[in-house]
Order: C-alpha cells, then structure tokens, then sequence
C-alpha cells in the first residue's frame, strides 16, 4: 500500500477552483517534489496532506485512511522559520516543543533534543536563541523540532526560498542525506524547477488556473538521476537537461 493517495482530489476556496480533481501515489521513503506557479495550489495541497484544509471532492488517504485533520505522523516545515521559531526559547527550547507536545517524558528530552540536533549539525549552538543564528541555522532547528515529532511524513512548503544560494545549496545536500539516512517520506514545495529535479525521486508540476481540457496536474515526472546527487555532477547531466527542458515546457513556458 501507498503512504499516501491522493484520490481524485479537489479543492474549492473562496467559491473557486483551486485544484481540479488530482490523483497520484507517494510511496514510503519516496522525496516528491510539487512545482509550478505563483497560485497554483502548492501549498493547498500540502495543507490538505497535512490535514490543514480538507478536499472538497476526493479523498487523500495516509496509510489507507482518510486524512481528517492535523497528526503527529505528518510533521510541516515553514518557509518563515522566524515565524515558526519562539525568539523567546533557545534552540533546545524550540525543539523541546515537539516533545512537549507529544507527553515525551522530560527525563527524556535531553537525549531526544540532542539526537535531532546533531542530525541537523546543531548540537553545538543548543543553548542559543534563534535571533543569534543565522537564516539557514534557524530553519535547521524548525527541521530538527519536526524530525522530534518523530514523523512518518514530513511535508516541507519552500523551506528555502528565503535563503541565499550557497546556504540554500548546502541545505539541500543535508536534507537528502538526512532522508537517505531516515528514510522519511518528503513532499517538498519550490518555484524553483533545478531544486525540484535535484532533490526528487518525482516531480509533481501544476498548472495555475485549471481547466476541463488542462487540469491542475500538468506532469508526474519520474527523477533516474543517481544517488547520492552532487550539485555540481548532477546538474551537468544530460537527464538532469533533459528534466528542466521537459518541465519548463510542461509549465507554459516552452
Ligand atoms: N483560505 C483561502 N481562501 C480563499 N482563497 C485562498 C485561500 N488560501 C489560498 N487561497 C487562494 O488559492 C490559490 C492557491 O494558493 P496557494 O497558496 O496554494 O498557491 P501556491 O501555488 O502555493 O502559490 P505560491 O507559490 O505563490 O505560494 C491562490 O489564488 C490563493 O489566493
């Protein structure tokens, strides 16, 4: 069985359209990727896999159940970390959230925190605040505060599009080994065509605007590059090409 379906799956806000009816399977320790433009209904439809929203028609099933609000097993990563971070608690404050959350026995924390911490290279600036690290760091401990939730999904809404793009480089090659290493299921949001290709095992691209005759699933695109994925190899190859060519035209571009 798949982690999660998405059957037929549609969803009206405001009295209109945002997603047309849409249907894929994620398999688990899959890293699926969701691009396309501004308005599509990317994050609406990582919402509605978080249990955020729900689907105006069709179903999205997690472990074969329908998804009827938010679960421990679905953990959500934010773009703005300094929204999603207390300034008032330090880095192992931030993560001891999750625990807290959770009923987590405080006599176990210490051993929990730490373990996601140095998962993310952060065991050394526990005791800071999010206001003395920088961008990158600050989203490293949102990541580590979800990875303490112990999830089963972990859905990611453009976690790095704020960052500059050494540090936004750097984030993805550690959030791949992560995954390598965890085996978490990953759908991932980005306007940005090389990052999806570079981190997916799959490409989901929507289209803006659906219609009968051009739904809002305007791709499902299979990721063959190998792995582990080097950002200079990678990028220089001929599928990786190939993908971006092909997806760029998918989008309305080409
Ligand atoms: N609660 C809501 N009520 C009404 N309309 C909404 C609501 N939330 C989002 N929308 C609209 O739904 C559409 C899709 O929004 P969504 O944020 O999912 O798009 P997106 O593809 O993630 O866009 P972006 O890339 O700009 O973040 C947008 O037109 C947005 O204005």
């Amino acid at each position: 069985m798949s982690i999660l379906e998405f059957d037929r799956v549609g969803i009206e806000l405001g009295g209109r359209e945002i997603l047309s009816p849409t249907s894929f399977h994620v398999e688990k320790g899959q890293f699926i990727s969701i691009i396309g433009p501004s308005g599509c209904g990317k994050t609406t439809l990582l919402r509605a896999s978080a249990g955020f929203v729900n689907a105006t028609g069709g179903e999205v099933r997690h472990n074969g159940r329908p998804i009827t609000g938010p679960s421990r097993e679905v953990a959500f990563v934010f773009q703005d970390y300094g929204r999603a971070l207390l300034p008032w608690r330090t880095v192992e404050g931030n993560v001891a959230l999750a625990l807290e959350a959770a009923g987590t026995p405080v006599s176990q924390h210490r051993d929990a925190i730490y373990e996601v911490l140095e998962t993310v290279g952060l065991a050394a600036h526990a005791k800071k605040f999010p206001g003395q690290l920088s961008g990158g760091m600050q989203q490293r401990v949102q990541i580590a505060r979800c990875l303490a939730q112990k999830p089963e999904l972990m859905m990611m809404d453009e976690p790095f599009g704020a960052l500059d793009a050494m540090t936004r480089e750097g984030l993805q090659d550690a959030l791949l080994e992560l995954v390598a290493k965890t085996r978490l299921t990953v759908l991932f949001v980005t306007h940005d065509l090389e990052e999806a290709i570079y981190l997916g095992d799959r490409v989901v691209a929507l289209r803006a605007n659906p219609t009968a005759q051009a739904p809002s699933l305007a791709a499902l695109i299979d990721v063959e590059l190998p792995k582990p994925r080097d950002q200079l190899a990678t990028k220089e190859e001929p599928e990786f090409l190939r993908l971006r060519r092909e997806l760029y035209q998918y989008l309305g571009h080409g």
